[in-house]
């Protein structure tokens, strides 16, 4: 295997640039796309205050929609999402594995996300500094990057102001966010149009799916 290039922003945020090769691009463009057909359809999420986000969601296993999780989506149509399926899980422990090179944080092989957010960016969406802490478990999040470049600006667990450090995602770039770093602020400021790679089926735009851990049960 090709020695991995991997890059440490704080304690326990990894940025693997290039993780994905273009099959798996390809085969994930082709999943997202199935997913954001139904059983609950990709959508701006709407906001407690009435604003609606800017980028496009669909979410697998469990539905998220600001600030917790549900198996139906309820702010949508209120289907049951997707099951989250096994390979999609099987991908986030070679994630792990591989940014933290075995073991450091949170042992690669336990690790057993439960939901993935999909979201979509157009040139014109972006996200704004924020904690990803709707989760009960402290798992690390992984991150795929697929299409369009952005920059992406991680942060300090305390407050969505400095320090950060902006980093580009590429397609096909892995981040992992965990241990000291797991509620650490994070977002994407930037979207470059006319980044991506059409080889990958996504002609324009970003995609960007996160793996997480919700800690949650049926029971
Ligand atoms: O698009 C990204 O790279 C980050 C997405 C994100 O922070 C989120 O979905 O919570
Ligand atoms: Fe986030």
């Amino acid at each position: 295997m090709t020695a991995l290039f991997r890059t440490e922003l704080a304690p326990g945020a990894v940025h693997v640039p290039g993780w994905l090769d273009q099959d798996r691009q390809r085969d994930l463009v082709a999943a997202c796309r199935a997913w954001a057909t139904g059983p609950v359809p990709m959508r701006h999420t709407r906001l407690p205050l009435g604003g609606v986000m800017s980028v496009r969601t669909v979410c697998v296993g469990w539905h998220w929609q600001p600030y917790r999780y549900t198996r139906t989506a309820d702010d949508v149509n209120g289907a049951r999402v997707v099951d989250f399926p096994d390979w999609l899980g099987e991908l986030g422990r070679e994630a792990v594995a591989d940014a933290y090179q075995d073991g450091l944080v949170e042992g690669a092989a336990a690790y057993e996300p439960d939901t993935a957010l999909v979201n979509f960016y157009d040139g014109a969406a972006r996200m704004g500094m924020h904690q990803d802490k709707d989760e009960r478990s402290l798992a690390p999040v992984v991150s795929l990057s697929i299409g369009d470049t952005c920059v992406f600006r991680f942060g300090n667990p305390q407050n969505r102001n400095r320090p950060y450090t902006d980093v580009e995602l590429a397609s096909g770039d892995l981040f992992v966010f965990g241990g000291p770093s797991r509620l650490a602020y994070h977002g994407v400021p930037k979207v470059i149009p006319g980044t991506a790679d059409p080889a990958t089926g996504l002609r324009a735009g970003r995609l960007n799916i996160t793996l997480r851990t919700t800690g949650l049960s049926d029971r």
